[in-house]
């Protein structure tokens, strides 16, 4: 099996609108897989019908080798779900909740207790463990939902938005506990976001969703490397001047005056550096600084859709 996931022409019309428009998606085993994309975008109406919650109303997915309209059981035991809405019961303590959700996943009891105290260690609750829910901060509840998505030992985990709502700190160590679980459980994670960042640093590799369709999907970098479109910022001391004459320049592609300082757009911003400074020395321009900045998964994300994720 070379994909964990795989989908062919997927689509979910609600009567006369359609949510998720022919998408193929290839999803590698063990991979942290994000569909990223602004809110309406489809994300969640894609992997419900994934995690065979909604069916498609035409097309295919294999999830794990299974068929999700003909074998809709076999996909569900090997998947776990974290969907957006918070379903943790206040009085019931995290270890309760496991043993709950390893009961109904019909893990067999002489393995249920060991499995409770490896999920417990991954997720780190400490002695929070048998305290109540109510007393845990947003990241504990939100580790403990992850954790109670792992029992059953699934292959496939659904994360739906994993860090909506959170503070970046808590974002951070979350990210941390699903690399720390993407790696040791050898568990595929398939997660929907709107944060550029959580894409950028979580994950394998990134499908840009907009408008019920995949517009493109590769790892960060090489989604990044294809723009061609390195930043660099100069401050000169005849800024007007200067974004006329150095567009003669080859390498660079356009020239912006923005009051402060010269945008120049570049291809291979490290290489033109020298260059530039040259110039402007020939020239009888004096650079007060440069900054070089690469393309943001953001940049990406305007080029392909030509909107920005809010
Ligand atoms: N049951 C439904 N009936 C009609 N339209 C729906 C239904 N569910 C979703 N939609 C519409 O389908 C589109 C995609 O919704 P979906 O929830 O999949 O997007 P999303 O990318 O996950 O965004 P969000 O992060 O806000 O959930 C939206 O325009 C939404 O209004």
């Amino acid at each position: 099996m070379d994909y964990i996931i795989e989908t062919e022409k997927i689509t979910k019309k609600y009567d006369n609108f359609t949510a998720v428009d022919k998408v193929d998606l290839k999803v590698p085993e063990e991979d942290i897989y994000a569909i990223l994309g602004p809110n309406g975008a489809g994300k969640t109406t894609l992997i419900s019908m994934l995690c065979t919650i909604l069916k498609p109303t035409s097309g295919t997915a294999k999830v794990n080798g299974h068929d999700v309209i003909k074998e809709p059981e076999k996909v569900r035991a090997s998947i776990g779900i974290v969907f957006q809405s918070r379903a943790l019961d206040d009085m019931l303590t995290g270890r309760e909740h496991l043993e709950m959700h390893a009961a109904l996943y019909g893990v067999p009891k002489r393995i249920r207790e060991k499995r409770i105290e490896e999920v417990l260690e991954l997720i780190a609750l400490g002695e929070k463990a048998d305290e109540y829910v109510k007393t845990y901060s947003g990241g504990m509840k939100r580790r403990l939902e992850i954790g109670r998505g792992l029992i059953h030992h699934p292959r496939v985990l659904f994360l739906d938005e994993p860090t909506l709502g959170l503070d970046p700190q808590t974002r951070e160590s979350i990210w941390k506990y699903i690399k720390q679980l993407n790696r040791e459980e050898k568990v595929t994670v398939l997660l929907t976001t709107h944060y550029m960042e959580e894409a950028d640093k979580l994950c394998d590799k990134v499908a840009i969703m907009n408008r019920g369709k995949i517009i493109k999907a590769d790892t960060p970098a090489k989604l990044k490397r294809e723009l061609k479109a390195d930043t660099i910022k100069i401050k000169t001391n005849k800024p007007r001047e200067f974004a006329d004459k150095i567009i003669e320049l080859a390498g660079v592609k356009e020239a912006y005056n923005t009051g402060s300082m010269i945008k120049l757009m570049v291809e291979r911003g490290e290489n033109l550096i020298p260059a530039i400074v040259n110039f402007a020395t020939q020239q009888g321009f004096q650079i007060k600084s440069v900054e070089l900045e690469h393309p943001t998964l953001e940049d990406v994300f305007i080029k392909y859709t030509g909107t920005r994720i809010k």
